[in-house]
């Protein structure tokens, strides 16, 4: 059996347990288990929060917030300008808004999507969380779900 770990991945000993661990260099994700993927085929991943206003032609008008979304496309964008606004000056943070009027499910966890790679969310979504700079909040961003402002946090 091959002991060498795969490249990019460093075994380390957990200072609260004793226990070995295994984290990888490049995206400081750390696991108990070890790793057998070689480190380049480990992809590259973010952690987003988001805040999404549904419209009336989006792929599915209803959420958690409204039974059935009637608003038009350029009244979500007005919305979501608002937010951006009252984030950017201040008078509202991103996870009280994305938490209280986002149309995501993921409204219940403040946004948070978790931690994603490539190829697992809408293109539109994905460019632009891959672009971000953790702490970066985005401008608005379509997709068939409706429009998005997204937060990188890692
Ligand atoms: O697009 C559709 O046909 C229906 N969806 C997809 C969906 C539905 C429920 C849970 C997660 C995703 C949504 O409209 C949707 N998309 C999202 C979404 C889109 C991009 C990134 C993250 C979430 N959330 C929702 C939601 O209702 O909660």
């Amino acid at each position: 059996m091959d002991d060498q770990l795969p490249a990019g991945w460093e075994k380390r000993i957990s200072r609260k347990s004793g226990k070995e661990y295994y984290i990888n260099l490049c995206t400081k994700k750390s696991q108990w288990y070890r790793p057998t993927k070689p480190a380049e085929e480990t992809e590259e991943v973010v952690q987003c929060s988001h805040l999404l206003v549904k419209h009336k032609d989006c792929r599915r008008p209803s959420s958690w917030r409204q039974e059935k979304i009637e608003r038009t496309k350029e009244e979500a964008i007005t919305i979501l300008k608002g937010y951006l606004e009252q984030i950017e000056s201040g008078e509202a943070g991103f996870s009280e808004l994305a938490t209280q009027y986002s149309d995501c499910s993921s409204a219940k966890n403040k946004g948070d999507l978790g931690l994603f790679g490539r190829g697992q969310m809408q293109k539109p979504f994905e460019d632009a969380a891959f672009s971000l700079e953790v702490g970066e909040l985005s401008d608005i961003v379509s997709t068939d779900s409706g429009y998005h402002i997204i937060l990188r946090t890692a």
